[in-house]
């Protein structure tokens, strides 16, 4: 029997069809620093964005066959090593868009009419300090009719952008590889419609844009940082649901404390799971711990997808 470890859980749908196909499956949680010992049982390890499967680990593990990863990023994985030592790494790049893309907007949203600030404030000076809070939120503004800038204009980045156009906005995309020249949105009343992409340099993007919403992989390098904060409209709005270390934190508190930059929307960080509380206590930074992906939809999707992946690779070894 095929024994897999789904160390950061699988949604129940993705182990029933597992376990149909006859595997083993391990929901419990084994530690971090237990891993190199006890994963040695396993033929598969599945993983979200906590555990990492690092060199030492697998070297540790030489009846490790399998790494699905549940979610895009491989960021937590050492990819490259793994395929040189043939244990096979799958994850499921197109699960999860449509609920990261919605989550950008829950930020946006908040950004706007100072939701972050006001769900903070209102409990504690909401009654007695009511009118003087229904004046400092006062100045909101609109989505429709504004641009925003996509910069990683992959599955999410596209799925970001068709909810801006059913808002009304105007979308300018920058990718290093622009695959697509329209997107086809599907909205309610099964009405769809075709339009066509515009795409400009990041740095005009930036310079254009009313809000940026960053959807690139992990990258040593900022893609945000000082420089590009200083090309931003004033009041322009930031949201990052990509990785953290994609925005360089200290240029990003500097723009909104010097009032450049009106909002950040922030679900990832430099230091999951310890963020800086310099950002966490910001009345300008929505907030959310990193879970773009986490709706039920976007899991169940993900369970069935990874389950299906590691079906396939495995009865593609058996045979
Ligand atoms: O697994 C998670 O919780 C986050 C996943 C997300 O960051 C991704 O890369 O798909």
């Amino acid at each position: 029997m095929i024994k897999l470890l789904a160390n950061d859980g699988i949604d129940p749908v993705g182990k029933q069809l597992l376990e149909e196909a006859g595997f083993f499956v391990d929901t419990n949680h084994i530690p971090q620093d237990e891993l190199p010992e006890k994963l040695q049982n396993y033929d598969a390890i599945t993983v979200r964005s906590a555990t990492k499967v690092r060199k030492a680990l697998i070297d540790a593990c030489p009846n490790l066959k399998l790494i699905g990863r549940g979610g895009v990023g491989v960021d937590n994985i050492d990819v490259e090593y793994a395929l040189e030592r043939g244990v096979a790494v799958h994850n499921t790049p197109a699960a999860s868009s449509a609920s990261v893309g919605e989550l950008v907007f829950a930020h946006l949203f908040t950004g706007v009419r100072f939701l972050q600030d006001a769900n903070r404030k209102m409990p504690v000076e909401g009654a007695s300090k009511f009118n003087d809070l229904k004046k400092a939120y006062a100045k909101g503004i609109e989505l429709r009719g504004k641009t925003i800038g996509i910069l990683g204009f992959g599955r999410i980045g596209r799925e970001t952008a068709k909810i801006a156009y059913g808002l009304g906005m105007e979308v300018l995309a920058f990718d290093v590889y622009p695959s697509v020249t329209e997107l086809e949105i599907t909205l309610g009343g099964g009405v769809t419609v075709t339009i066509p992409v515009k795409y400009a340099e990041k740095d005009e993007v930036i310079a254009q844009s009313d809000f940026i919403s960053l959807h690139v992989p992990f990258s040593e390098e900022p893609v945000i940082g000082a420089r590009e904060f200083a090309l931003m409209k004033k009041g322009a709005g930031l949201v990052n649901c990509s990785r953290g270390g994609t925005v360089d934190e200290d240029a990003l508190l500097e723009a909104l404390n010097t009032g450049g930059l009106a909002f950040a929307g922030l679900d990832v960080f430099d230091n999951e799971p310890t963020p800086r509380t310099d950002l966490l206590v910001h009345p300008k930074i929505s907030l959310t711990p990193h879970i773009g992906a986490s709706t039920n939809e976007a899991q169940e999707r993900i369970g069935v997808e990874l389950a299906t992946l590691i079906i396939n690779h495995f009865k593609t070894l058996a045979s």
